[in-house]
């Protein structure tokens, strides 16, 4: 468990730490496993696909109902904070900025409505063997297969100032 450790200490000593959640909706399309990803459309991250998620608020009860407000928010479905399955942690600091960010990952196979395009997002489902990690941040490669296979992760990626790329990182992976 090196990176939990590691990750431990990041927060432990960081000026400041934002939290944020990262939530994945999965769905079996007749036989075929399939993951929703939004092409983010405006600020941090905008032109990249990704899960569904954002700050989490002071108004939120907790994080789990921050990531279904913040996908009932981008992706237009209702999904409950009570079906949010926690996977674990990602950690992401950048050269030069105190401030780290927590990001909260989720799994929710439980939702209603069409995922619809929102002023925020995208959304688009893609199988298995198509997600588009060339166009996604640098890290997911690393961690979205274990974490579509079912598996648990806590990992830290320190990214450059221009958040391309990242210089150092930890994972750990762990079955559910
Ligand atoms: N390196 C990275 N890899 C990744 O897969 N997701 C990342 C990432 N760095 C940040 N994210 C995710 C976490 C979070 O879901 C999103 C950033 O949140 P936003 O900027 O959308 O938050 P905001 O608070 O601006 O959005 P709203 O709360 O919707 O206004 O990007």
């Amino acid at each position: 468990m090196a990176a939990a450790r590691r990750v431990a200490d990041t927060l432990f000593k960081a000026p400041k730490v934002k939290h944020y959640t990262l939530a994945f909706l999965l769905r079996d399309n007749n036989g075929t496993k399939e993951v929703l990803l939004g092409m983010k459309k405006r600020g941090f991250g905008a032109g990249k696909w990704n899960g569904f998620g954002g700050k989490v608020e002071p108004t939120d009860a907790t994080v789990s109902d921050a990531a279904a407000r913040e996908m009932n928010e981008e992706a237009l479905v209702t999904v409950l904070g009570s079906d949010m399955e926690e996977k674990g942690t990602l950690v992401f600091t950048f050269t030069g900025k105190p401030e780290v960010m927590h990001v909260h990952v989720f799994q929710v196979r439980s939702y209603s409505g069409v995922p619809s395009e929102s002023d925020e997002m995208k959304p688009q489902w893609f199988t298995y063997d198509a997600i588009p990690y060339a166009s996604m941040w640098a890290d997911d490669k690393y961690w979205l297969p274990s974490l579509l296979e079912g598996k648990n992760i806590v990992g830290q990626f320190d990214f450059d100032a221009d958040e391309t790329k990242f210089y150092d990182h930890v994972l750990d992976v762990t079955d559910a």
